[in-house]
């Protein structure tokens, strides 16, 4: 089974769908998320993603109180969250400028609300969060839009995955394998999951959310089979902001996706044949002929 994204097909032996995820590594700047979506294109991305928040919605109660240092001063950890959201203006811009820069461009919504709020964006599909895999309310809402949906499997139970897939059904749907840790040791892992949901849920696209150092584990991923690869991608990993650090600079990126190129090409096709490049040497070394 493949899902179409624009003109991206998932699955089904294509490339693998890289997306940049610039999340909230913005930092509440239009200027900073354009340069982030033009790393994203320079490196050959297919999309970037950010995440979109009702902040008084989507910040649970005891988190909201809570003081938080900032470039801006110390403020509550729910005024924060409305510090680094963008509004519809801004989303168009940026959203235009991806667009400019031949990106798909989409988000995870995190409430009900920004759904909607992206919906009259006209994103071409929406990402669940691990953390919002559980919100049902939300599922329903993103099932409804009928788009594609990514659904990142971080933080959850093959039972909570089952539940999440019975509300969005299976036929739009790609999951990535994910641990939510930041950043995340080789110890959690645990990419041998990749075949587990691929043999559970038979047929759905399965994918890799990272949030490790470094690429060995995603381009591992990739050689296990996952069909999308998403990163976080920064500017600067000592820049201010929680998920800087476990995400990839221009560098970083640029490699991933050179490499991940290399490994879907090297992967081929499973049918054992001898390449034409061999005759010659199988002319030369093989002393007994067929
Ligand atoms: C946090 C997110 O994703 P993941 O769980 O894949 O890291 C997100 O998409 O906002």
């Amino acid at each position: 089974m493949t899902v179409s994204i624009g003109s991206n097909v998932i699955g089904g032996g294509n490339p693998v769908y890289v997306i940049a995820e610039i999340g909230l590594n913005h930092n509440g700047d239009v200027e900073l998320a354009k340069r982030l979506i033009d790393v994203a294109a320079d490196a050959g991305a297919n999309a970037v993603k950010f995440q979109k928040r009702t902040p008084e919605i989507s910040t649970p109660e005891h988190m909201r109180d809570v003081p938080r240092e900032t470039p801006w001063g110390t403020m509550s950890y729910l005024e924060y969250r409305y510090r680094v959201e963008f509004d519809r203006e801004q989303y168009l811009e940026i959203g235009d400028h991806a667009t400019l820069r031949g990106l798909e461009w989409f988000a995870s919504p995190w409430d009900v609300p920004s759904v909607a709020f992206l919906e009259d964006l006209e994103v071409r599909t929406h990402k669940v969060a691990s953390a919002s895999l559980t919100d049902t309310d939300l599922l329903r809402a993103l099932r409804d839009t009928g788009k594609p949906i990514i659904l990142s499997t971080g933080m959850s139970t093959i039972e909570q995955i089952d539940t999440a897939l019975d509300v969005l059904g299976t036929d739009r749907v790609v999951l990535m394998h994910a641990t939510s840790t930041y950043p995340m040791e080789p110890e959690e892992a645990n990419l041998k999951v990749i075949a587990t949901l691929r043999d559970r849920y038979h047929g759905i696209p399965v994918g890799y959310s990272g949030h490790e150092r470094g690429l060995q584990i995603s381009l591992a991923a990739v050689a296990l089979g996952a069909v999308a690869v998403e990163r976080h991608i920064t500017l600067d990993r000592t820049m201010w902001g929680s998920d800087h650090a476990a995400s990839l600079e221009p560098a970083g990126l640029e490699h991933l996706v050179r490499d991940i190129r290399v490994i879907e090409t090297a992967l081929g096709d499973g049918v054992k044949r001898v390449f034409p490049g061999e005759l010659a040497p199988m002319a030369k070394l093989r002393r007994v002929p067929a």
